[in-house]
């Protein structure tokens, strides 16, 4: 089972080797190092799938026979001779707020430092009106909560999910309203992938660890954000969730209803995000994915068409 070798990517993937060696499988942990861990340089400069192509490699390669990647980190384009064999159950997507002090986002006087590197969150914290000073940051998560507890910035946004695999939720001072700070696509989800000739593995993957309703939600946000063009460093949040719903006959039916966000177009300090929402039977997710981007784009949600773009 091959995984990046940060300290979220070794969590997240000996949580999937535990749940196969539950069911009786046995697993070996295999460490590919990517461009991604390696370099310093902004997201959007490195380019599309920094921290998933070359773990792809390895699959292909036959390396290793099962992938398990951060699936918001992964390209929305498919990779030839890769299947998705399996989303298990999501973890909590909503983004959160780790501020000095345990202060909230609306505690945060004007002018305090918030670290982020994600166009997203930025954009949607500037877009708050706030007056809030947006500070570009990267590195691992626990360097960027290291600035907030040397006290170089006041405050730095993360996933949620990344603080829960960390056993560092503790440092959390507000889960984010998703109302105010809509999550990356697919934030909180993995992607279990093997090769598409090892149909073995596919089934094993899909009867132990595949979640479909995480499934169902998580295309309609990645369709919604292939169809903007837009790619993981791009400003667009999506999140769906799996609702029940009363059909025609009163039988209880499953709905998705995706909610979406996009910049209007960066246009310096001023921000403009647009937002939209949607619901459609489960299993029209891609359709609805698509139809909210179109629906975003009509709003006047900036085209992001570029390459190399990846979302956090
Ligand atoms: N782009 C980095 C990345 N990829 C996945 C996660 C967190 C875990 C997840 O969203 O599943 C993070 C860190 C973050 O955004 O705080």
């Amino acid at each position: 089972m091959g995984t990046r070798g940060s300290a979220l990517a070794l969590a997240q993937t000996g949580m999937i080797a535990d749940d196969l060696r539950r069911a009786g499988q046995d697993v070996e942990i295999v460490t590919i190092t990517t461009p991604g861990d390696r370099s310093q340089a902004p997201i959007a400069e490195i380019g599309v799938g920094v921290f998933t192509s070359a773990l792809r490699e390895a699959l292909l390669n036959k390396q290793v026979d099962v992938a398990v990647h951060s699936y918001k980190d992964l390209p929305t384009a498919g990779e030839r001779g890769i299947v998705l064999a399996a989303v298990p159950p999501r973890e909590d997507p909503r983004d959160a707020l780790v501020a000095r002090d345990g202060l909230t986002l609306g505690e945060l006087p004007p002018g305090a430092k918030v670290g982020t590197g994600s166009p997203r969150r930025s954009a949607q914290l500037r877009a708050l009106g706030l007056g809030l000073e947006v500070v570009p940051i990267r590195g691992n998560i626990d360097t960027r909560l290291r600035k907030v507890h040397d006290g170089e910035l006041d405050a730095v946004i993360l996933a949620r999910a990344g603080l829960v695999r960390l056993g560092r939720a503790d440092e959390i001072t507000e889960a984010l309203d998703p109302i105010q700070m809509l999550p990356a696509p697919a934030q909180g989800a993995l992607a279990i992938e093997c090769r598409v000739d090892d149909v073995d593995i596919e089934h094993m993957l899909r009867s132990t660890v595949d979640d479909p309703s995480t499934r169902a939600a998580v295309t309609a946000e990645r369709a919604m954000l292939a169809a903007l063009e837009a790619g993981c460093s791009a400003p667009v949040g999506a999140l769906a969730e799996v609702v029940e719903d009363l059909g025609a006959d009163g039988s209880v039916v499953e709905r998705i209803s995706l909610r979406g966000v996009a910049a209007a177009g960066l246009d310096g300090e001023s921000v403009e995000m647009i937002r939209a929402s949607a619901v459609a039977d489960k299993s029209e997710a891609e359709r609805l994915g698509r139809d909210l981007a179109a629906e975003l784009l009509d709003l006047g949600a900036g085209a992001l068409s570029g390459p190399g773009r990846t979302v956090s």
